[in-house]
């Protein structure tokens, strides 16, 4: 994939309007023959394990500047961390000097990139996309593709998360230079660790390497012949608990919990992935955040209500929502719209006191309250859930996020100590590689044999029939079945248009064209089909669909009245026109 260079990449920060090479075609990958060997030479020389992102064997990340070491971190990395926290960080403003550029630029970064993300592969070398060879497109993302692939240096299998930049957009650069510079902050066991990052000084893409992980959370649970008992919930679980209290004793807020972004590899570990959406947080040093995050079924209420000061909540939120999915068997709040997912908070979790509409100020309160108020009722709906579960549920799923707590609290929860104690995850079944791809694949594949039977069915009938009714009017049946047609495939279209995230990167592309060794490339439909829970539905049977996708919908609908708030906000016509939850968080400082 070749991209034009040619226009002034514009830039908010100090070292904006350097001009990139004008009207150069490249493959995208192809080698950068002006990199200096000397660089080249360090590549899988330096050791890391140190959150800077290094791998000694593949020698994917080099350190150069060896800001990120471990035994550095209370050096220059950690004054800049310290800055970073005192006030919030701003990819924007987190540009080097000219000069630092230019080593970067020199060591075979990219300028668009050097210009406008230069902290966040500050002390890297790029890893050249021709020692990678491309298996199979394992995922997709809103603005990405993800790949199966060989490193050629350590034999090793990784997984490449493709970013694409299609005009060079600074802002959409910025977003993935602050999910760098959080990934780069983060080292635990359930974390996704980046491996580094593969571009050419003329590329206008870049890769995030990733250890390649087997199956996520979503795939698993929705698989018809998986069923968790309670210990294995338990593993899953305390992993996730002891990613999120990393992140967050990091000060980073995930704000994307979901079963699709819970990697796992093929001994049981889970990994918290998709770092697209987190940001830093100060809780010492509260500062305005978007509250468009947060794929719905999974998005808490202050956030639906609007709230930009929030923290550690979201992410338990989330995960009590996983654990109840879990224990269930499929999601608990399948909402369809901001207002029908706030329904069914209410429903299951009571309606917020007088008490706390009051104290909490939530922007879009007026228009949310309820008019009849609900009963908390999770001990009843959850009965059937192990005892020691409801506590650490009814914790998590607190209306107010200051009662959820913490992860470490959720970690010590009577939920963990009491028997059967969570599995190791080496002791999991060994599964089938299964994402939630996967499970979407299957439900497109089982609709679609649905629709060629029905087809086939009709057709015969239709034949025998085509002559009366050529001059028919459809009967309400007919009409009506037409009529959800329309509406399945504008929701069809919305799911392809709409993304689950609130801030918006360049748009997923069909990629069969790398600048490096292809391997297999497979079509993804991105669009997905939630399941259609009714309104009023909040009965549990506990008993697995056989086709179920965990990741929440990729549909959202806004109340007329949040619509208008959300025009007067700032964000781009653009995403105003995708209907996109990814929007751009233009307003200054509200990331
Ligand atoms: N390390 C990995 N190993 C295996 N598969 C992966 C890995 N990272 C990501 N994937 C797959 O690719 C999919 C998309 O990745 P990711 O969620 O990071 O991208 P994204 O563009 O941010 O997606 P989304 O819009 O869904 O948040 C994941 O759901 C997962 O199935």
């Amino acid at each position: 994939m070749g991209c034009v260079f040619g226009k002034q990449i514009s830039s908010s920060g100090p070292s904006s309007g350097e001009l990139v090479v004008g009207k150069v075609r490249e493959k995208d990958g192809e080698r950068d023959l002006a990199v200096p060997s000397g660089r080249r030479e360090k590549v899988g020389t330096v050791s890391t394990g140190d959150g800077g992102g290094g791998d000694r064997e593949s020698g994917v990340a080099i350190q150069n500047g060896g800001d990120q070491k471990e035994g550095q971190k209370d050096g220059n990395a950690r004054a800049r961390g310290e800055r970073r926290r005192s006030s919030r960080p701003n990819p924007r403003l987190s540009n080097p000097p000219k000069n630092i550029q230019g080593e970067q630029v020199a060591a075979g970064w990219p300028s668009w990139l050097s210009a406008v993300a230069g902290e966040a592969i500050n002390g890297w070398t790029p890893r050249r996309a021709d020692t990678f060879e491309k298996i199979d497109k394992i995922g997709q993302g809103t603005y990405s593709n993800v790949y199966k692939a060989r490193d050629t240096i350590s034999g090793k299998i990784v997984a490449l998360k493709k970013v694409r930049f299609d005009n060079l957009e600074p802002e959409s650069v910025r977003f993935m230079a602050r999910e760098i510079l959080i990934l780069r902050r983060l080292d635990h066991p359930n974390v996704v660790k980046l491996q580094g990052l593969v571009t050419s000084r003329m590329s206008c893409s870049l890769y995030l390497v990733f250890d390649y992980m087997d199956h996520d959370l979503a795939g698993l649970a929705a698989s018809p012949v998986i069923k968790f008992n309670e210990s294995q919930v338990k593993c899953f679980m305390h992993q996730l608990l002891s990613g999120l209290e990393h992140c967050h004793n990091r000060h980073v807020l995930h704000r994307d919990i979901k079963g699709s972004n819970l990697l796992i590899d093929s001994g049981g570990v889970l990994k918290i992935a998709d770092f697209g959406l987190a940001s830093f947080f100060d809780p010492n040093h509260k500062q305005p955040m978007t509250s468009r995050v947060v794929t719905l079924w999974y998005r808490p209420p202050e956030l639906l209500l609007g709230a930009t000061d929030y923290g550690v909540g979201v992410d338990l939120w989330s995960a009590g929502c996983i654990l109840a999915e879990l224990l269930a068997g499929k999601p608990i709040m399948p909402g369809r719209t901001e207002v029908e997912q706030l329904h069914k908070i209410f429903k299951l979790c009571g309606s917020p006191s007088d008490e706390y509409w009051k104290k909490s100020k939530l922007p879009h309160a007026t228009i949310f309250k309820p008019q009849q108020s609900y009963r908390r009722c999770i001990a009843e709906t959850f009965k059937d859930f192990p005892p020691s579960s409801l506590p650490l549920i009814e914790t998590l799923l607190a209306i107010d996020p200051a009662e959820r707590q913490t992860a470490t609290a959720a970690l010590n929860s009577e939920f963990f100590k009491s028997k059967p104690y969570a599995c190791d995850p080496s002791s999991l079944p060994k599964y089938p590689p299964s994402k939630e791809m996967d499970a979407k694949r299957r439900d497109e594949e089982a609709r679609r044999l649905r629709a060629a039977g029905r087809n086939n069915a009709d057709g015969a009938k239709k034949a025998r029939m085509r002559d009366r009714t050529a001059r028919a009017i459809p009967a309400p049946e007919a009409n009506a079945e037409l009529q959800a047609n329309i509406d399945q495939r504008r929701r069809l279209i919305s799911h392809a248009n709409a993304k689950s995230k609130s801030e918006k990167f360049p748009p997923p592309h069909q990629d069969g064209t790398l600048g490096f060794t292809l391997g297999t490339s497979h079509h993804i439909d991105s669009s997905y089909d939630p399941p259609d829970v009714p309104f009023s539905s909040m009965n549990f049977s506990y008993a697995k669909e056989p086709i179920q996708t965990w990741s929440g919908p990729l549909v959202e609908q806004q109340p007329s009245s949040v619509s208008s708030f959300r025009r007067k906000s700032k964000q781009s016509k653009k995403d105003k026109n995708n209907n996109s939850i990814r929007t751009k968080e233009k307003e200054k400082n509200v990331m």
